[in-house]
Formats: structure tokens, sequence, C-alpha cells
């Protein structure tokens, strides 16, 4: 099936005002990291609730030379923004780590950040008028995992997580975003390494493969072991229930 951003446009920005009136929300506060995602979702909630119910915050962790994409993006924009440094935060758990004798993972260092900045994001949303955090991921990341759980990977509801990079693109070149806002590389911000570098595959590869099905054997094998062991980042908690019947008044079915 052939994509039209155009066309898509509308039913995603209802579907948005469903969920925040869904979620009894106002502000939609989003992390702007200055790339194509964050920018893309900071874009559409402009168009969706006005730019006088969106907030962007900039986290830098420490000094980030990049920053000027991201507070291009919010003056472009016009929305309200903070510019909330998380090195504080990351820094005191990391001591108190080196404290008690850790030694911090590669894995705790790489993914504290985005950790943080969820936590900030919601502590902002939850000094706002009814501020409620939105996810950025897209669907080519999270098909691979790759987001960082209870750190980007969540959210109040997640706008683009069904789109591919690409359309993730054409959605924000059809809202008119400048291109600049739309061709940073996906980088961790730590490695200095590309997403694509990091993962072995290119984020086109992704595409091709759950849009049309057609994948190099090798890249596949690595593509379908990384999704089959990141399910668990999209699924709720299991609970313990012990056979015990629901609660009679509860009508949810997050046990069964
Ligand atoms: N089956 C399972 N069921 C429930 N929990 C499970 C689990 N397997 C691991 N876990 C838990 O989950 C943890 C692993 O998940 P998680 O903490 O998300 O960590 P992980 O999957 O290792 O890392 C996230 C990936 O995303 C990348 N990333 C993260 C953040 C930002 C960016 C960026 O581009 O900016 C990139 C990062 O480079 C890495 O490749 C384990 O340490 C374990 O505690
Ligand atoms: N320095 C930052 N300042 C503010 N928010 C950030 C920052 N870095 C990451 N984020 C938030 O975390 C999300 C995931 O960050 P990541 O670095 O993985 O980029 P990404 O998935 O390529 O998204 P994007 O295209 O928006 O950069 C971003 O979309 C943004 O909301």
């Amino acid at each position: 099936m052939e994509f039209h951003a155009k066309e898509q446009l509308p039913g995603l920005l209802d579907w948005m005002r469903q969920q925040m009136k869904a979620c009894g929300g106002k502000t939609a506060v989003i992390g702007i990291s200055g790339g194509k995602d964050s920018s893309v979702v900071a874009a559409l909630a402009v168009a969706a609730y006005g730019k006088e119910n969106v907030v962007g915050v900039l986290m830098p962790d420490g000094i980030q030379p990049d920053i000027d994409y991201s507070n291009g993006l919010v003056e472009f924009l016009g929305i309200r923004h903070y510019v909330f440094n998380i090195q504080g935060g990351t820094s005191s758990i990391l001591d108190e780590m080196a404290h008690l004798g850790m030694k911090p993972s590669r894995q705790t260092t790489v993914n504290l950040p985005s950790r943080m900045r969820m936590v900030t994001l919601y502590a902002i949303a939850q000094s706002e008028d009814a501020g409620i955090v939105l996810n950025t991921s897209n669907l080519s990341e999270d098909w691979v995992g790759y987001c960082t759980v209870y750190g980007d990977a969540t959210g109040a509801f997640s706008p683009l997580g069904m789109y591919t990079t690409e359309e993730v693109i054409a959605l924000g070149a059809e809202l008119g975003l400048p291109e600049k806002f739309l061709i940073k590389p996906p980088s961790d911000g730590l490695t200095g390494l590309t997403d694509e570098d990091n993962l072995g595959f290119t984020y086109h590869a992704v595409n091709e493969y759950v849009r049309k099905g057609v994948v190099d054997p090798a890249v596949k094998e690595k593509i379908d072991r990384l999704h089959r062991t990141s399910r668990f980042k999209f699924q709720l908690m299991p609970v313990y229930h012990n056979g015990l019947p629901m609660a009679l008044t509860d009508e949810t079915d997050y046990y069964k």
C-alpha cells in the first residue's frame, strides 16, 4: 500500500485529540532532541492542540553540542519551552553507585539518561495545566526494541509508533517542518555512534522488511532476534494472581 502523508494527517490528529481527551489532559509535554521524531510529534501536537497547549523540554546531559537544532525547532513552532539539564540527576545516581562500590555497566550508562529524561518529563507535566507526556518513538525503532524501557519507550500515547522512519519524515514534510529537523541521523548522544552503527543494519532495511517483506536473510535473522527479545518493553507488567477471581467491580481485563 502506497503511503500518502497528507491522507494520514486528519485521522492521526483526530486520534491525538481523542487520546488527550481520554487522559483528561490539556498540555502536551514533549522532550525535544532536535531529531525528526520529537520534531514531528511536537509539530503534530501544535496542529492538534494549538501551540499554546504544547511545552517542549530540551534536556542536555551536560553540554549538548547539537542543541541548536532543538532551539531552532521550538522557535520555529513558537512553543513554550524549558532547558532542563539532567546532568545533576544522572551524575547523582552514578556517583552514589560509585560511592557504594558499584561499577556501572555500559548498559546502565547508556540507558540512564533516557530514564532520567522521562522522570523529568513527568515531573514537569505534573506541574503544568493537566500536562500529559507524549511518546516520540517510531515503528522502525520500536520493532527492534531500540528504546529504553521506562525511558523513551514510555509516555501517555504514541502518535508515531505505527509509522516507519521514512513515513515520519514524510509526515514532518507535510506538516511544513524545514528539512534540517528531519534529517539529523538518530544517535544515542553518548557513544557518538548512530542507531544504525549500533544495530548493524539500517532502519531502511527494517522498513523494507516490515512494509514489503523484502529483506536479506542475514539481516532478517538479526531483526527477528531483536524483535523477539524486546517485546517485553511493550507489554503491561505481569501480575501474579494465584487463580483468584478479579474484583467483581473491575471491568478491565488487565490481569487475564
Ligand atoms: N524478557 C524480559 N522481561 C522483562 N524485563 C526484561 C526482560 N529482558 C530484560 N529485561 C529488563 O530490561 C532491561 C533491558 O532493557 P533496557 O533498559 O531498555 O535496555 P536495553 O534494551 O539494553 O537498551 C536499550 C537499547 O536502546 C538503545 N537506546 C536506549 C536509549 C536511548 C537510545 C538513543 O538512541 O538515544 C538508544 C540502547 O543503545 C540499547 O540498544 C534489562 O536490564 C532487564 O532489567
Ligand atoms: N537531549 C534531549 N533533550 C530532550 N529530549 C531528548 C533528548 N534526547 C532524547 N530526548 C527524547 O527522547 C526521545 C528518544 O531519543 P533518541 O535519542 O532515542 O532519539 P530518536 O529516537 O532518534 O528521536 P528523535 O528523532 O526525536 O531524536 C526523543 O525523541 C526525545 O523526546
